[in-house]
């Protein structure tokens, strides 16, 4: 037993319980568990940002009569986060439709109400006992990403450092990158993992809309404001109160708008066209550009105060041919989530199809690598994912593939068929297979299976 495994189990056990009511919090709290302390959050998005600051932290839900939990957030919740999580239940929930069984699955163990010091304290026990185990699978799991991004390269690695960086400070921040890169999804996980989470998510692109409406669809209009405008209508500004609003393609924003837009970031303010009122708002700007904006500040098409005010802090995402080393796994991952959508006997990828994707320079970047894998995992007839099934260049020395790259597939197949069938189930797959569990994780990695 390692020295890091004892020091995590000697550790002060800490618990994150997501109550509606806080009436389990108190009877929990009336126990007085030793060595135990708690924090209670009354919201899913609460519970992820108090999980994700404290990795140790086992994961609670209370289910008692005072309120639903979404059941897809709460789904999200308990599959994405490395956590091992304990059902606190009011008897009859366990038998009624307001708890499904697929979502009770995700709990490692329940405890009913009334709570029962004693019974509390070994089930808290052995799940703490599990979770100090956890460091292992949890940098297994980042090795594939964070948030909700795929991908393990250096510099993706470096772009999740600085979203990390980003999340603290409440500024804006300018995300820059070709088509497809993952600007928005950059903005959502900023606005996913900080404060102001709880609050809307509001995007608009600055590019799809017609000149004469921007104004009134950052800022809103009062009834009667202009021929058409039938009722007051709440801009995007307005609506991302307490929130984010994100600008996509900045770089379109028409001269005159950009200078409204400096306005409500200097004063904070909006009026809305036809009104002379100013009103407050609290909003957290996050732009994005696919093209260089310095350059346009050069060339007279936009304001150079407008770009220092929205250009606080900088992300700016790489082409997906300059990490190429994540395509195997991105079209791994998209492969995994579009299963249920494809032709039954299709199994992955040819090796001449991982390497024509490693060959193409990808100018719609993910964007376009998820649109080629899905249209090819629709209209294959094949087992293994060709290159004309992804529609790319032919390879240049059509292959004959080697036994190492032979042995390497069935490997994978066998692999991923008896983890699929033991549900990820490690230790029971290995003893299926009958290898030890060090030299199936040893082949997992190897092999890039996606866990
Ligand atoms: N690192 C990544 N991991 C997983 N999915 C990604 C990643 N980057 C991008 N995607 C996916 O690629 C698609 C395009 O991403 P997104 O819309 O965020 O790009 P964008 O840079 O904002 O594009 P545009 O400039 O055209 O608006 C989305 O489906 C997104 O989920």
């Amino acid at each position: 037993m390692s020295a890091g495994y004892l020091a995590r189990l000697a550790a002060p056990r800490r618990g994150v319980l997501l109550d509606c009511g806080g009436r389990i919090y108190s009877a929990l709290e009336t126990l007085g568990l030793e060595r135990w302390e708690f924090q209670m959050v009354s919201t899913i998005d609460a519970a992820r940002r108090a999980l994700r600051q404290d990795p140790g932290a086992i994961g609670l839900v209370a289910f008692d009569g005072c309120q639903a939990w979404p059941q897809a957030e709460l789904e999200m919740l308990l599959a994405r986060s490395d956590v091992e999580w304990v059902a606190l239940l009011e008897e009859g929930l366990l038998r009624s439709e307001r708890v499904s069984p697929e979502l009770l699955r995700n709990f490692n163990d329940f405890h009913s109400l009334p709570l029962d010091r004693e019974r509390m304290a070994m089930t808290l026990g052995h799940v703490h006992g599990k979770a100090a185990l956890l460091p292992r699978a949890k940098t297994a799991f980042s090795a594939a990403g964070d948030f909700g991004m795929t991908g393990r390269s250096e510099c993706m690695r470096l772009i999740y450092r600085q979203i990390e960086k980003v999340l603290g400070v409440d500024a804006p921040v300018l995300i820059g990158g070709e088509s497809g890169t993952g600007k928005e999804l950059v903005a959502r996980a900023i606005h996913q993992h900080s404060l102001r989470a709880a609050g809307p998510f509001v995007a608009m692109n600055c590019g799809a809309i017609a000149p004469n409406l921007i104004q009134s669809e950052l800022f809103g209009h009062e009834r009667g404001a202009f021929t058409g405008a039938a009722q007051r209508k709440i801009g995007n500004i307005e609506a991302a109160n307490d929130g984010v609003l994100f600008l996509d393609e900045i770089g379109d924003l028409p001269l005159e708008m950009q200078a409204n837009l400096l306005r409500f970031l200097q004063e904070k303010t909006i009026t809305r066209v036809g009104s002379t009122e100013r009103v407050k708002v609290n909003v957290r700007v996050i732009a994005a550009t696919h093209v260089d904006l310095q350059r346009a500040v050069a060339d007279g098409r936009f304001r150079q105060d407008l770009y220092y005010r929205l250009n606080v802090l900088n992300l700016t995402l790489p082409a997906l041919r300059e990490r190429r080393e994540d395509i195997p796994l991105l079209a791994q991952t998209i492969f995994d989530e579009q299963r249920v959508h494809a032709s039954p006997q299709v199994k992955g990828f040819s090796s001449a199809a991982l390497r024509a994707m490693m060959d193409y320079d990808w100018p719609g970047n993910v964007r376009e690598l998820i649109n080629r894998v899905q249209r090819a995992m629709i209209m294959s007839e094949s087992r293994l994912l060709s290159v004309a099934d992804l529609g790319l260049p032919a390879a240049v020395d059509p292959v004959t593939p080697t036994l190492e790259e032979i042995r390497t597939n069935v490997e994978r197949e066998v692999i991923e068929t008896s983890l699929k069938k033991h549900g990820n189930n490690v230790s029971e797959t290995a003893r299926r297979l009958g290898v030890s569990r060090v030299t199936l994780y040893r082949m997992i990695d190897r092999l890039k299976i996606v866990l």
